[in-house]
């Protein structure tokens, strides 16, 4: 991993645009009319984008789920007791979350890391990777400090290395944290450059009174805090949670490693836009799958330039689109190896 400065973006590879050319042509020459599997086709593109070839490797899925808590849930900013983010780490390991029960339909391996929970117990197959007992308050102060945030990326990178090295041909990314949309909308709000009104949504779906309230808690950290706009590490400390380094680090690795990358709803892309500040292109390497019910989403998504392939007004979190996006993958594969070409069945396409 490259040592990460501000104002110096950190390296990626060059993008295979060759390989991305020869990707259209396969998909120009399929025996169908050009164009008429709509974005399926620029989802193959991409994908051969990423990967350097148009033999895509889209077999073995992985989602890196980061669980951690949030000091700001003392505010009441959410709908959700604090002790969901471990219970449901559990039951998620057990197979019974949305995510477990989406994972399993579509062939993903799923796992579980403890970057900050707010608790000492533990489950077969949690992956131990505590930072700490949850963040700070951003209401008061900064969530974490500068070296727990790089800490937070170190860890996100090393476990996407682990499960490429392991065989993994695709990520994607997902999280546990009550409080954490609160969290998200500061995190977004500072690399956005906007009002907190922009940005804060219903999270686990809170009532008015509520929704005012978070607002204000949100203006308040940014407020206290001051992040620095231009240094993604500073709004991770100040105003960001363990998760959102952990996928920022499982971001830059994924992109390095020339393995795409599935992104989830607000979460993901509040933690894309820190990304996108230390590594301007990462984008390109990135997967959108939908987008999110959270307000604050297209929002995030326009300054991304990523177009999500569906919008089911999703905001469960965990994982969930970006799960439900892999069956597309496969169906992609089926397309790409079962198909006849228009030069197999002797036809000349003129459009
Ligand atoms: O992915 C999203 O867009 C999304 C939108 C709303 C809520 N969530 C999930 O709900 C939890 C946070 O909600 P809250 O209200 O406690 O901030 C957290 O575990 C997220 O995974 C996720
Ligand atoms: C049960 C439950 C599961 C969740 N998963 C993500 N956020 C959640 C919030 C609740 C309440």
């Amino acid at each position: 991993m490259q040592t990460i400065q501000v104002n110096k973006p950190y390296q990626l590879p060059p993008l295979a645009d060759q390989a991305a050319q020869a990707m259209q042509e396969i998909m120009n020459g399929l025996a169908k009319p050009v164009a008429s599997l709509g974005r399926l086709e620029e989802l193959a593109v991409r994908l051969a984008r990423i990967e350097a070839t148009t033999k895509l490797r889209l077999q073995h899925k992985t989602l890196l789920v980061f669980a951690a808590d949030h000091g700001v849930t003392v505010e009441h900013v959410s709908a959700t007791p604090k002790k969901v983010t471990i219970v449901q780490a559990g039951n998620m390991l057990a197979g019974h979350t949305a995510v477990a029960a989406l994972a399993q339909a579509a062939h993903c391996h799923v796992q579980v890391i403890d970057i900050g929970i707010d608790s000492a117990h533990t489950f077969p197959g949690l992956i131990d990777a505590k930072i700490a007992y949850g963040t700070h308050n951003i209401a008061l102060g900064p969530a974490m400090t500068r070296a727990q945030a790089l800490q937070a990326i170190k860890i996100g990178y090393a476990t996407a290395v682990a499960a490429i090295n392991a065989g993994s041909d695709i990520l994607a990314v997902g999280e546990l944290g009550v409080g954490n949309t609160t969290t998200a909308a500061a995190v977004a709000a500072a690399c956005l450059q906007c009002p907190a009104t922009e940005v804060v949504g219903r999270g686990s779906n809170i009532a008015d009174a509520k929704f005012k309230h978070k607002i204000a808690i949100v203006q308040q950290s940014l407020k206290i805090n001051q992040p620095d706009t231009d240094d993604a590490i500073d709004i991770l400390a100040k105003v960001g949670g363990f998760e959102f380094g952990g996928k920022v680090g499982a971001m830059l690795a994924a992109a390095e490693h020339q393995t795409p990358l599935i992104l989830d709803g607000f979460i993901s892309y509040a933690a894309a836009l820190l990304a996108q500040k230390i590594a301007p292109t990462i984008t390109d390497y990135l997967v959108p799958s939908h987008v999110s019910h959270e307000q604050g989403s297209k929002r995030a998504l326009q300054q991304l330039r990523l177009q999500p392939y569906f919008d089911l007004n999703l905001c469960v979190g965990e994982g969930t689109g970006a799960v439900m996006l892999m069956p597309w993958l496969d169906e992609l594969n089926a397309i790409l190896t079962q198909m006849n070409t228009l030069a197999d069945m002797d036809i000349i396409y003129k459009h």
